[in-house]
This record gives C-alpha cells, structure tokens and sequence, in this order.
C-alpha cells in the first residue's frame, strides 16, 4: 500500500535519516520506534509530505508521490506531535474548521465531527473552548481532526507523550479499535516499547537516522534467543563494579540504573555465583537476583548498546 525506497534527509548537509525502507499494507498496524532524535518524525514529516526527501521514494500504490502530495494528503491522517489548535475555539469549531481544509461540508461535515468526537470520547465536552482542556483532551481533538476526512491510513507520532493516563489509555484503546474494526492501516511511532508491543503487528527499530531492525514481535525477540538476561539488585551501585562486570566472559552488555544492574549474558551461562563473588570483591552485595526471558527493550539495547529512553 505504502512504501518508502532508500528515503533520505538532510538538514543543511547533517544527515536526520539515512536510507530508510519501510512498507506498510493494507490493514496493518506498524510501529515506528526509536529514542529521541532518531529520526521518527523526519520520515513521517517525508511520508506526509510536509518535507521533500533530499532523496529516494515514496510509493502509494507502487506509484512515486514525491512530487505529487496531493495524491497522498487525502489517504493520510496524521496526528503531529504538536498540539495544533486554536485555543480560544471550542472543539467542536476547530474540527468545523479543520473541516473545510479538506472541503467537507453541511450534514456530512457535521455528521463526521459528531462521529470523530465520538471516537475521541470528547461528545459531551465540545462546545468547551481548547483552553480549558488538558493536555490529553487536546491531543484527543487533534486526533479527530485527522479523522475527519475518514483515511485510510492513519500516522501518529508519539501521541502519548506527556498526558494523563486516561486520556493515554482511551488513546491506545482507540488506535486499537480503528485498527481492527474499521480496518484503518495505522503506522504508530513511540518511545515507549509497551505500546508499540500492544498495538502493533510489526516494527521497525530506528536509530540514528536509520532501521536498525524489523519484524514481528517474534521474530524481533528471535535476535536474543541466543541470550539470557539476568536482573540484579545491589546494596550499592558501583562503576567499578559495573566495567567489570562487563569483562567477564560471555556478559554481552550491562545497563546499570540506581540500584538495578540488567546484564545480557550468552544462553545458559552460568554466572550467578561468579557475580555474587565478585560484589563481594567490590564490598557490594546482590540483595535480589532473577532471569528474565528477553524483551523488545533488550533487544533495543542488544542492537544499540543503549536503552530507548537514554
Ligand atoms: N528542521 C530541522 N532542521 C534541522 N535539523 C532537524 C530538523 N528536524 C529534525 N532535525 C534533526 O534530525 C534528527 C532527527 O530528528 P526527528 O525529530 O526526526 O527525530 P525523532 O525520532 O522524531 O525524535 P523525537 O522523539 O525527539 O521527536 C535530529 O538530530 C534532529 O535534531
């Protein structure tokens, strides 16, 4: 349905993506996920055509709409990470506004603010002015906004951030309910992994501008099936500790945070009594241990060395 070939940006000669192929099909429901910087929005601001490609493609239907944005801009809804509404409107003028940008209009433009309220949850609140709402129920009416003109493919880009769990949990719930009811194709971006894991079919990691892995969940967790994680709690941290932890044979990669040490070692590696030897060495204690089957945040940390909220 949609794909990208070999997209790259530039942004006065520093590269923000580098090469990046994706698909989406139709019905699918896809994550895009990386830390901050990585490259997430630049690709989605490409795929809108809010911003030109330095260069590669980008295919709807196997044709190149680089040039054409206007081939793309009715298919899309896209949920922008920026709260974009007028303030002293209610929301219910904003959408009639947002509207009209797509020409859509009398019963039928009423009929559809009433059904993306609907599916916001915010029926009951919109003739309340934006600036009374939190900033959950913005990002809701800016959800409706993208529904308005009904797409068939719906991007969001990490709507979640920074709102309240209800309206997070309403959001996630709704994404859901697009998705599989009405068959929308979603392309999903976070940093939070527990999302993307919930409502996703298929992921692509991106780091530095590029994907550094894709797949299934499955097939994601496939990277460490030649791994163990082992989940320490200590007395005290310790760096000193910590390198040389990172030392011992068949420890691939170590992440210390607080009091917690997370240490990947290779499938089966018996190193529990040598870690308590060596606290012991360093005056520290291992005051709980456990294995852990591995997780999409260890295959994260596996591919890049660090955690996706460093
Ligand atoms: N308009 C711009 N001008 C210059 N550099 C830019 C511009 N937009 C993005 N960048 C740079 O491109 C890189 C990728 O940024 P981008 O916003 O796409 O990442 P992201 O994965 O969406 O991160 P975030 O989660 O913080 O939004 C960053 O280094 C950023 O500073």
């Amino acid at each position: 349905m949609l794909e990208t070939i070999n997209l790259k940006k530039s942004f006065k000669g520093n590269s923000a993506v580098q090469e990046v192929n994706l698909y989406l099909d139709h019905g699918e429901s896809v994550g895009l996920l990386g830390p901050n910087g990585a490259g997430k929005s630049t690709t989605i601001s490409m795929i809108s055509s809010l911003i030109k490609p330095t260069s590669g493609e980008i295919k709807l239907n196997g044709v190149n709409i680089v040039d054409k944005p206007g081939e793309i801009r009715n298919i899309l809804g896209v949920v922008p990470q920026e709260i974009a509404l007028y303030q002293e409107l209610s929301a219910y003028e904003n959408l009639k506004f947002f509207g009209s940008i797509y020409k859509i209009k009398g019963k039928e433009l009423e009929q559809r603010i009433q059904n993306a309220l609907d599916i916001v949850g915010l029926q009951e609140r919109q003739k309340d002015l934006v600036k009374t709402f939190s900033g959950g129920m913005k990002r809701r009416v800016n959800i409706a906004a993208a529904l308005l003109h009904q797409p068939k493919i719906l991007i969001l880009d990490e709507p979640t951030v920074g709102i309240d769990p209800q309206s997070r949990n309403h959001i996630l719930e709704m994404v859901r309910h697009l998705n599989e009811k009405d068959g929308t194709t979603v392309l999903y971006t976070s940093h939070y992994m527990e999302e993307v894991e919930q409502l996703c079919d298929r992921l692509y990691i991106m780091d530095h501008g590029e994907i550094i892995a894709s797949g299934t969940k499955a097939e994601l967790l496939s990277i460490l099936s030649t791994e163990d994680t082992i989940k320490v709690e200590l007395s005290r941290m310790d760096e000193a500790f910590v390198e040389h932890v990172k030392t011992i044979e068949g420890v691939r990669k170590v992440e210390a945070t607080h009091l917690q040490m997370k240490v990947i070692v290779k499938k089966g590696s018996q190193l529990i009594s040598e870690l308590v030897h060596l606290a012991d060495q360093y005056h520290n204690q291992i005051v709980n241990f456990h294995t852990e089957t591995p997780s999409l945040e260890d295959v994260f940390l596996h591919l890049t060395g660090r955690t996706l909220r460093d």
